[in-house]
């Protein structure tokens, strides 16, 4: 095993009590946390044992925004690890706020998935063989705003719900299509319902979208270590970086019309970190969209320069001229 650079000094860093992972409630969000609750299993020899935290977002079918946006998915499982209820948090990192909670630690960001969107349509379709006035259902500004402008004359249906809720409401026939995360899908089995993957040129993602955040209390360094070693990928961390660092400059949170993308791509000197970015109007019908590369290590300085440049070309005008 390598070697960590705390010693265990309470009863959660010692082996003889099982290690408690905070997770949702969700299938999505369970199934994640025992993928993370294997790992650390095998990789500390210990118990670990799942703890579910309701949060408001499961209880509560009102629009996500009056509820101060997903973050409140990510809320309850924080104050159960402030609490000493859970040792670990484990959250989708896109539902992370992009400022840091005080006495929480960003113990690792495992590999990430595919951080793709891809569509989920009647009769196998894409979005393309969709004929206009077809409904396609999203509760995200930042999809809805990209299939407008994608000009398929697709008439986007605000829904909300998890995963199977809004598969559903293509198979029952409520609606044509809905867009969903690939690595969702993927963590609970599904994904071969997708009918499309969509192209990141059509469709950027959410930043952080497909990777996951572990989380414990900033006083357990020992396990903070551990936890790290054990899972902490050093390019989706990069990559996730540079996206959240745009999302951040502009000012927005998970619920704007904001897509980030950052690739990592072997150059001649070494790794290449690369970002594309895309601030849109609610409406879809404006869009400021740029890209920026650097290296991993300097994630933040790629993500400011590229969110600077879409400042300069009025980012942050479009995404704070919502109208509802
Ligand atoms: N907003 C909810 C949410 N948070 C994370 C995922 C999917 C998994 C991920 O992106 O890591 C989803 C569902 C979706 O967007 O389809």
């Amino acid at each position: 095993m390598t070697e960590t650079t705390a010693t265990p000094t309470t009863p959660s860093q010692t082996a003889e009590v099982p290690l408690r992972v905070g997770t949702r409630a969700s299938l999505l969000a369970r199934t994640q946390s025992e993928q993370v609750a294997a790992l650390l299993r095998e990789a500390l020899g210990r118990e670990v044992v799942l703890v579910e935290v309701t949060t408001e977002g499961d209880i509560s079918a009102a629009p996500l925004a009056s509820m101060g946006g997903a973050g409140v998915f990510v809320s309850a499982l924080r104050d159960a690890l402030l609490r000493g209820d859970v040792d670990l948090a484990v959250h989708s990192l896109k539902d992370l706020p992009t400022y840091p909670q005080e006495g929480v630690t960003l113990a690792a960001v495992p590999p990430r998935e595919d951080p793709r969107d891809v569509v989920v349509a009647r009769d196998g379709l894409t979005l393309g063989e969709l004929p206009a006035g077809s409904t396609v259902g999203t509760g995200s500004p930042r999809r809805a705003a990209q299939l407008a402008a994608l000009g398929l004359g697709l008439d986007v249906v605000d829904i909300r719900g998890n995963v199977d809720t809004r598969i559903r409401k293509v198979t029952s026939g409520e609606l044509d299509a809905v867009v969903l995360a690939r690595a969702g899908l993927a963590r609970i089995g599904r994904v071969d319902e997708a009918t499309e993957v969509l192209d990141p040129l059509q469709m950027l993602p959410a930043p952080g979208q497909g990777a996951l955040a572990v989380e414990c209390r900033s006083d357990e360094e020992f396990l903070a270590d551990q936890v790290r070693l054990a899972l902490d990928d050093d390019r989706t961390r990069a990559a996730v970086t540079a996206e959240r660092t745009v999302l951040n400059v502009l000012e927005a949170g998970c619920s704007a019309p904001v897509g980030a993308l950052a690739e990592i791509a072997e150059g001649d000197h070494g790794d290449e970190l690369w970002v594309r970015a895309v601030a849109l109007s609610y409406d879809g019908a404006v869009a400021v969209r740029r890209s920026a590369t650097g290296t991993p290590d300097d994630a933040v300085g790629v993500g400011q320069r590229l969110a600077a440049e879409m400042l300069e070309e009025g980012a942050d005008t479009l995404i704070s001229e919502r109208v509802s």
